[in-house]
């Protein structure tokens, strides 16, 4: 089975454009996004239109603002500091990687906790830690645990999980959110012995790892859920380019139980999720 993101993604706006209007009613609050984009990766530029665009389409206020690879971690600080201040921004989301001379822990650091709905604040990653509400969760994490249980149901509770991967932004978040539902977790990386014989007892496997193809075919169970984190931009045989994941999809799709594509997993989920995180801002700070 391969497990539909988009339509996963498209499901949950549906569910968000309800929330953004009842919110409206009854508070007369309408949540707000601001993105910020330094320089122009273009693969980034994408993101942020997406963004800005999906965010409006389930009835939010959305602003992006745009400034040149050359402004100084200072200036970045600045606008944060603005945004922080503005009462109308309920969400404030700065698009990664950000250019070398930015120290992106300093400039996640200077977000208000409770605006940032990319739940990379180390007051939003302890609270999701103790496992206390109110956090904010990073999107990408969240939409693996939807789309898991979209093939596995609600209860993943005695699971074995085996994430490969140990960012702060996916690898160690997503393992704190199966432990939450009861899994045995398992964070693999580079560093790890045996990958394969640890990935062959895996449940659950989430890839995070940045390497096009990298999981093989030979360390999945058989009946396994694989969800794969991977956007990896190769070159086809015919020297066009090709969006793949961290997963070599055709051979593992014939042993595992469930698989998540590339495009069309994991992606359109984390867009989704940041419109979910951006309204449950809104209910903090609105
Ligand atoms: N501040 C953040 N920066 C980055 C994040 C993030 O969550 N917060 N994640 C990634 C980029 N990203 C969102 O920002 C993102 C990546 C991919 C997709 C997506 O929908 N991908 C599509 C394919 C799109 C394509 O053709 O390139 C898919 O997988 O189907 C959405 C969001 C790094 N930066
Ligand atoms: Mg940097």
């Amino acid at each position: 089975m391969i497990i539909d993101g988009k339509q996963a993604a498209a499901d949950l706006r549906k569910i968000l454009t309800i929330e953004v209007a009842q919110l409206k009613k009854d508070k007369g609050v309408v949540p707000g996004l601001t993105v910020v984009l330094v320089g122009e990766d273009p693969a980034s530029e994408v993101y942020v239109r997406n963004k800005v665009k999906q965010t409006r389409e389930v009835g939010m206020i959305s602003n992006e603002i745009k400034l040149p690879n050359d402004t100084s971690e200072a200036q970045l600080l600045a606008v944060l500091q603005q945004l922080n201040n503005d009462d109308a921004v309920h969400g404030i989301l700065v698009q990664l990687p950000l250019p070398k001379h930015i120290d992106e822990s300093v400039i996640i650091a200077a977000i208000t906790p409770n605006k940032d709905v990319d739940g990379f604040h180390a007051m939003n990653s302890g609270r999701l830690l103790n496992g206390e509400p109110g956090a904010l969760v990073p999107c990408t994490p969240q939409g693996c645990i939807m789309l898991t249980k979209k093939h596995l149901g609600e209860d993943l509770s005695g699971l074995h999980a085996v994430v490969i991967g140990r960012s702060n932004i996916v690898g160690k978040p997503v393992a704190l959110l199966l432990l939450q539902e009861n899994c045995t977790v398992t964070i693999a990386h580079s560093r790890t012995k045996n990958l394969a014989e640890v990935c062959q007892q895996a449940d659950i496997l989430i890839a995070a790892v940045g390497r096009a193809h990298f999981v093989q075919a030979s360390w999945i169970k058989p009946g396994a859920t694989i969800i794969d984190v991977g956007i990896n931009r190769i070159e086809d045989e015919n020297g066009k380019a090709k969006l793949v994941g961290d997963v070599d999809f055709a051979n593992v799709a014939a042993v595992c139980g469930a698989i998540t594509p590339v495009p069309g997993g994991v992606g359109p989920m984390t867009i989704a999720c940041l419109l979910k995180n951006t309204v449950a801002a809104a209910r903090l700070n609105g």
